[in-house]
């Protein structure tokens, strides 16, 4: 598997194959069924463009409250389990022996995107992240921990991983685009992205 470094970021080329990705978003599929995608709205009341579940005991929630990790789906049911091919690939690429507790499904349609942010809405936030793209191309924009300063982009195609750890646990990061209809993994176009992450501790709202 070919690693390439990307500002800090472990940029994996190809970490899931073609036979992997397909029986994923199946699961991921059933994932959406039991927990159905929601618009996240952000705290000051403007609808996210993609839409979100999770999987896992945590799940991600943004609202007027704010972002948190919560143990029910807004609508009240428990997140489903993560897909254990999941779980392989996060020992297999994340270097963390702590098992990740939360899996955010974000699914980009045509014009989709992720302005630059921290993750940093997780208890402890030393252990890795570990991001896989499912489905179209994705123009994924890296910065820095601090606010501000150059950026670079690279293009992500579906079975990417791209693994935020150590000094680049916090740079921040977005999606600008996506290439929509670019694979034919989705049948109705767009992308997946999941992130895996040690969230710890619930209800707590970042500062
Ligand atoms: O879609 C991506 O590749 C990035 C997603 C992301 O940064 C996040 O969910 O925090
Ligand atoms: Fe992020």
């Amino acid at each position: 598997m070919a690693a390439h470094d990307l500002r800090g970021v472990t940029l994996l080329k190809g970490a899931l194959d073609a036979a992997g990705q397909a029986a994923l978003v199946a699961e991921l599929r059933a994932v959406a069924a039991a927990a159905p995608l929601f618009h996240p709205e952000t705290a000051r009341g403007r609808k996210m463009s993609v839409r979100m579940t999770s999987a896992g005991r945590l799940g991600w929630v943004s609202d007027r409250r704010g972002y948190r990790y919560e143990p029910a789906h807004p609508q009240g049911m428990a997140w489903p389990e993560i897909p254990p091919r999941l779980l392989t690939l996060w020992d297999a690429v994340s270097g963390s022996a702590v098992p990740p507790d939360t899996c955010l499904l974000n699914y980009y349609g045509e014009g989709a995107r992720m302005g630059l942010h921290q993750d940093r809405d997780e208890a402890e936030l030393h252990h890795p992240v570990v991001s896989l793209s499912l489905g179209d191309e994705a123009l994924f924009r890296v910065g820095n921990v601090e606010r501000g300063g150059k950026t670079e982009s690279v293009w992500l195609a579906s079975g990417d991983v791209a693994v935020l750890s150590g000094a680049a646990r916090l740079v921040h990061h977005g999606i600008d685009r996506i290439r929509f209809g670019s694979s034919r993994l989705l049948p109705q176009g767009g992308r997946i992205n999941v992130t895996l992450r040690v969230a710890g501790a619930t209800g707590t709202d970042s500062p």
